[in-house]
């Protein structure tokens, strides 16, 4: 953790709505990983309905600075998974509403734009061991042996930003601290940018530098790790008493 300075504070914004009042914007200062880190994400307005015309999300706005974790925790159901696959496309936002570096995200080749921002699902399927051993086992069904730099290269070189879904969901203790110390040490040696939605409350504060909160497809709080306690929405609240 950096120490308190005006210089290394970056400003996150997000809006408060409620059930359609759209109340002024709420900043919170982020302690971030570099000095004058450039915002990597800004999202504006990012609204889904399904096709029933159920409200799935409800005019997300937020901006995430370049080279910090993002923790995004909130009741099932909340739109979590569909922010993240809206910032990589695998839902395509409606355009003017998702930017990356500057450009609109719908703007770009679609598979160029998920090389700069992978994503990575619950690990179920993976099994104990490192990182790295996770990652040669794909290859490896190919009959391909990944050396130790390739594993690197795919891990770090890579992605700009890694999109996490659950990813240590189903990992024992210490393959979860063994993906959670490479994703701090990416994050402070490459200056990628992560977005991690997970259920673990204590993994977010583990990791994370700055945590949104989602509940019915709004960001309703967003708070620093060691800050949950003081979340004023009521259903944050709940959740994060009853939450582990
Ligand atoms: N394509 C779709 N069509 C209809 N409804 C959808 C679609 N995608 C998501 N939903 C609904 O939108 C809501 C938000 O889903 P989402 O998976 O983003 O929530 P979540 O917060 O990630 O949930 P969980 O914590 O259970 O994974 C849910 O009610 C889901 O059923």
């Amino acid at each position: 953790m950096l120490p308190e300075s005006p210089q290394k504070n970056l400003l996150i914004e997000t809006s408060l709505q409620v059930r359609g009042i759209k109340n002024p914007l709420l900043a919170v200062n982020v302690e971030a990983a570099k000095d004058g880190a450039e915002t990597k994400f800004r999202i504006r307005n990012l609204t889904k309905v399904s096709d029933a015309g159920v409200p799935i999300l409800n005019g997300i706005d937020m901006d995430i600075p370049k080279g910090i974790i993002v923790g995004i925790i909130g009741p099932s159901g909340s739109g979590k998974s569909t922010v993240l696959r809206a910032l990589n496309r695998l839902w395509e936002p409606p355009s003017g509403t998702v930017f990356i570096d500057g450009h609109d995200v719908t703007d770009l080749d679609v598979l160029g734009h998920r090389r700069k921002v992978g994503m990575l699902f619950q690990l179920p399927a993976l099994f104990e061991g490192t990182v790295a051993d996770n990652v040669r086992y794909g290859p490896q069904l190919k009959g391909k042996k990944l050396t130790d730099d390739e594993v690197y290269k795919t891990l770090a070189n890579e992605p700009e930003v890694l999109l996490l879904d659950e990813p240590t969901s189903a990992l024992d203790p210490i393959s979860t601290q063994n993906i959670e110390d490479v994703l701090v040490k990416l994050k402070e040696e490459q200056g990628l940018t992560v977005v991690i939605v997970s259920h673990s409350i204590k993994q977010i504060q583990r990791i994370a530098d700055v945590v949104c909160l989602l509940v019915n497809g709004e960001i309703v709080e967003v708070l620093k790790p060691g800050e949950l306690s003081e979340a004023k929405h009521p259903m944050a609240q709940r959740f994060l008493e009853l939450g582990s």
